[in-house]
């Protein structure tokens, strides 16, 4: 790893923490298709578990949309921030709410999708979100990228381009990880409490500003560079082993 250190052994009572978390490469392995990746029961249970210890105070942070994280994870369902904070549900059985935010792009992607004239490259269409994905065909994340670097100049200001795993994603600037995590802090059962927030991308790096903002815990999995959270991990097996060790394991308060 970069030197990043590992994370410590939680210090408080286990009511003054709020969990945040991004979906994959964190919690789930990759797939070669966002569709294809495995939830196994054992995570199902853990993160249920952990959910009723914090009181309620755990959240996914997730650029999939919240919709499809519950296909995911049917029939757990938990309070999410979904395609980068433009959707959130604050309580689990609540309704989703969306952000006032630019149209849907998914016209682009007809463009870009005919442009690379590859059916190996998969483009997901997310409203105003676009995901390219070239994790079957890496040879072609160059040419993807370009063409998204175009679709931006084509679009009114107020969008930008992230490098994603295996990918790169073209989203509005309210998209950000940073800001679905204050969302939450401001309200019960997360304000007052101490955050933690695990994540793998670059996307997560905005929320790791402000994890460490809040004098929180932030940790980067299998860091790949300069990244702005204090702590690392290594895979994710290790995030599962640490999140039980610290979470669902009893500890005295
Ligand atoms: O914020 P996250 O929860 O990490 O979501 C980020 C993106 O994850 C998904 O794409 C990534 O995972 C896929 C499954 O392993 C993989 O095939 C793809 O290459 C990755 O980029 C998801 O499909 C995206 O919508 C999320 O934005």
């Amino acid at each position: 790893m970069s030197g990043v250190r590992k994370p410590p052994a939680l210090d408080l009572p286990e009511g003054q923490w709020a969990l945040f978390l991004d979906i994959d490469g964190t919690l789930l392995e990759h797939a070669s298709h966002p569709n294809a990746v495995f939830v196994s029961e054992e995570l199902r249970g853990l993160l249920g578990n952990i959910e009723q210890r914090l009181g309620g105070a755990l959240a996914f942070i997730t650029g999939r949309s919240v919709l499809a994280v519950d296909r995911l994870f049917q029939p757990l369902k938990l309070r999410a921030a979904g395609l980068y904070g433009l959707e959130h549900r604050l309580t689990p059985d609540g309704p989703v709410g969306v952000a006032d935010t630019p149209a849907d792009i998914a016209a682009l992607a007809d463009a870009i999708e005919a442009e690379l004239d590859d059916g190996q490259v998969y483009i997901e269409r997310k409203g105003p979100i676009l995901a390219i994905h070239t994790r079957a065909a890496p040879h072609l994340l160059a040419r993807a990228t370009d063409l998204v670097e175009r679709a931006l100049a084509q679009l009114p200001q107020g969008y930008r381009v992230i490098p994603g795993n295996a990918g790169v994603e073209l989203m509005p600037l309210e998209a950000v990880k940073g800001g679905a995590i204050r969302r939450f802090m401001a309200i019960p059962p997360f304000a007052g409490r101490r955050p933690v927030f695990l994540g793998d991308d670059t996307s997560d790096e905005n929320g790791f500003e402000a994890i460490n903002e809040a004098r929180g815990i932030s940790v980067r999995v299998k860091p790949r560079g300069p990244t702005a959270a204090t702590y690392a991990l290594e895979n994710v097996a290790e995030t599962i082993a640490w999140l039980e060790t610290n979470f669902e394991v009893s500890r005295v308060s």
